[in-house]
This record gives structure tokens, C-alpha cells and sequence, in this order.
């Protein structure tokens, strides 16, 4: 059987990496709009309703839009926006984050793709604070650089057109200097901590790519996990994934580095564990491709689970 899916925004970063990795899939056929048609409500909401599963490329007030353009019971929605990610009726996008979350997904209706930051973010902290190794009060900090592409059509124009209107030559940019950026929440809640991360991120001249960090002062916690615990248990929480990995610690000890383009072009999700036993220390490092694992890749990888498909069809892995 055939599924017929509508990615609404296919014009944008996002859905042009999808439509990518849904190129040459039998098992799936494609509605699209011309040009002409794609931003006009009508046609919209002709596809968002004819689709059996619609993907949503928007920004958030869009994707709100879109939703309301669907009046029967029987399209499922992915929603690639941070609209729905911490909604009620919604379930949350990212398979591997517990035990059961495979199950939900493939239960639902409505899921929220999480953002690119939360997945490394969320990846790292979310089984650790399940097995009581970080405790739910812990003030957690999050540290971040990602590609250009992770802001959309308007980012990629600020670093790749001199003449745009907010242009710019930076390698380097550090900002949400408000420490109210838009996936803290996500982050709070699908962690299941007490209270909201501090959330520093960056974003670099480079087109792709991510790397997020969580580092943390094992020897001020009251039980002072070892960094032998914090690993075996992320490996326990990532056994028989394909797409989420954890490094060998020996690794970490040889790695005198790590670059923002680690998982390249991929769907992957690379965890390492960086740590200093006698100093009671560790940075917990998550890699991935902010269009891969931390959007498209995702989005893919759901859409197979509404579908009742294999999970990673199609993923660069
Ligand atoms: N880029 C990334 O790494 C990630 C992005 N996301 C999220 O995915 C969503 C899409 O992001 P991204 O692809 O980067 O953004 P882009 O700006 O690259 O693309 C958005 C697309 O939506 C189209 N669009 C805007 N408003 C409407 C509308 N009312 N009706 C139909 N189409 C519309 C735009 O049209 P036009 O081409 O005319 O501008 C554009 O093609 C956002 O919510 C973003 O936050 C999530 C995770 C990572
Ligand atoms: C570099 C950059 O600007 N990144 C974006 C996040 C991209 C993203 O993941 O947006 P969603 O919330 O839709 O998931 C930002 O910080 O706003």
C-alpha cells in the first residue's frame, strides 16, 4: 500500500533535505504544489487534507495554520515547528528518548519533531536523569554551536549574501542572549528536571553541523557518579539503535578534539562521553547535523513509524 504524504513548506531548508531522502521510495508518493500554489490556503488546504500524512516545514504560526486547515480524523501530522512540541495531544518525535516513545509514535496522530539543539541536548541528559545519575534539581548548562542552515532561508542568506540586509562576516556568533531561547522548554519538560537548563547557544560559518554540550561537576554531586556510570548507562539506553550511538570511552581519551562536522551529512546521532575521573569532571558531547538527526532525518524517521514502515528507510546513516 502506498502512503501519500505533503510536505507543506517543501520550498524551505527543511523540506528540501526530506523530499531528498524520500527520492526513489515506491512505498510512498508525493503531493506537490507548483510555485504558484504554494503558499495559497486553498490549494493548501486541498493537500494538507487529500495527504495521509502531512509534514509540516513552517514556521510556528504556519504550522498552527496548517493544523486548522485539516478537517477530517484520518491525516497524520508531522510537525517539524517548535509549535506543537510541548503540547497536549501531541506526541514528542524522537524514538529513541524512552523506552516506549516508539510505541506512542506509532500510536498517534499528531507528533512534534523536536528541535535540533533539544535532540543533542535531550539525548545526553534524558537517560540519566531515568537512572537517578543527575538529579532532577541539578542547574544543568547547555552549550551549543550549529551550521548556519539551522536559522532557514533568512540565516543562510545573512552568511552567504553580502548584500542581505543583516549580512555578516562573523565566524563565530554567540546569541539568545536573553536566556530565553525557544527550546529551553522542550528541554525542561522532555528532560523531566526540576528546572530549565541554561541554554548558551552559538552558530558558526559553516553550512552544517552541530555539536552540543552538556558539562557537568561530578564531585559536587551528592552522590558523585563516576564517569564509568554516566557512559554505561547512555550505552544501556542506545543498545540496537541505528541511528544513536555512544563512542567507546577509550575513545573520548584519545580524541584530542572534536569538530562541528563529526556526523557530516547524516541522520546520525553520535554520543561521547569526555571525563576526568580524579578531577570529577565531565563534558557530555552530542553530534549531529542540525538538517539530519535534528530535522529532516528525524522527520523521516517518524514519518516511516506513522506509516508502519522501517524506522531508518531512507536515513543517511
Ligand atoms: N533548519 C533547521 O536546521 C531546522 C528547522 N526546524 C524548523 O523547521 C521549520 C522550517 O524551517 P526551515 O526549513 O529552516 O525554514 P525556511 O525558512 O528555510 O523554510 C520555510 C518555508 O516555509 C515557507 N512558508 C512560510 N510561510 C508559509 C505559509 N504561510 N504557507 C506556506 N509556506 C510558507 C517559506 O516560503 P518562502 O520560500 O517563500 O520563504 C519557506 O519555503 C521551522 O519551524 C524551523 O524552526 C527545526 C529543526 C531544525
Ligand atoms: C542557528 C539557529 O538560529 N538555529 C535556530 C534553531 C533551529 C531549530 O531547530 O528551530 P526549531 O525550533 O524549529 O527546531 C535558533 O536558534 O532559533
Amino acid at each position: 500500500m502506498t502512503t501519500t504524504v505533503f510536505i507543506d513548506g517543501g520550498a524551505g531548508t527543511t523540506g528540501l533535505e526530506i523530499r531528498e531522502r524520500l527520492a526513489g521510495r515506491p512505498e510512498l508518493s508525493l503531493i506537490t504544489l507548483s510555485d504558484a500554489e504554494r503558499k495559497d490556503a486553498a490549494a493548501r488546504k486541498g493537500a494538507l487534507n487529500d495527504a495521509d500524512v502531512v509534514i509540516l516545514c513552517l514556521p510556528d504560526d504556519a504550522a498552527r495554520e496548517a493544523v486548522s486547515l485539516i478537517g477530517n480524523d484520518r491525516t497524520k501530522v508531522i510537525d517539524a515547528s517548535t509549535a506543537h512540541r510541548i503540547a497536549d495531544g501531541w506526541t514528542y518525535g524522537f524514538p529513541e528518548l524512552e523506552p516506549d516513545q516508539g510505541e506512542k509514535l506509532a500510536a498517534t496522530r499528531f507528533v512534534a519533531n523536536p528541535g535540533c539543539y533539544p535532540t543533542g541536548y535531550l539525548a545526553l541528559v534524558r537517560p540519566l536523569v531515568r537512572a537517578g545519575l543527575i538529579p532532577l534539581d541539578w542547574p544543568l548548562t547547555v552549550n551549543a554551536v550549529s551550521g548556519y542552515s539551522g536559522g532557514g532561508k533568512a540565516m543562510i542568506a545573512m552568511f552567504e549574501q553580502g548584500d542581505a540586509p543583516d549580512a555578516t562576516d562573523t565566524a563565530h556568533r554567540a546569541y539568545a542572549l536573553s536566556l530565553a531561547h525557544k527550546h529551553v522548554p522542550e528541554m525542561q519538560v522532555h528532560g523531566g528536571t526540576n528546572h530549565p537548563p541554561l541554554f548558551s547557544p552559538a552558530v558558526a560559518k559553516v553550512y552544517r553541523g552541530m555539536l552540543v554540550e552538556v558539562p557537568l561537576q561530578l564531585r559536587a554531586m551528592r552522590d558523585r557518579p563516576s564517569v564509568v556510570a554516566l557512559h554505561d548507562a547512555l550505552t544501556a539506553a542506545y543498545a540496537g539503535s541505528d541511528v544513536v550511538s555512544v563512542h567507546p570511552l577509550v575513545e573520548g581519551l584519545s580524541m584530542p578534539a572534536i569538530d562541528i562536522e563529526q556526523a557530516g551529512a547524516s541522520d546520525r546521532l553520535e554520543l561521547f562521553v569526555f571525563g576526568n575521573e580524579k578531577a570529577g569532571q565531565v563534558r557530555l558531547i552530542a553530534a549531529l547535523d542540525n538538517l539530519g538527526k535534528g530535522a529532516a532525518g528525524a522527520a523521516v524517521q517518524n514519518l516511516n513509524i506513522l506509516a508502519g514502515l522501517p524506522q531508518t528507510a531512507g536515513l543517511r546513516l
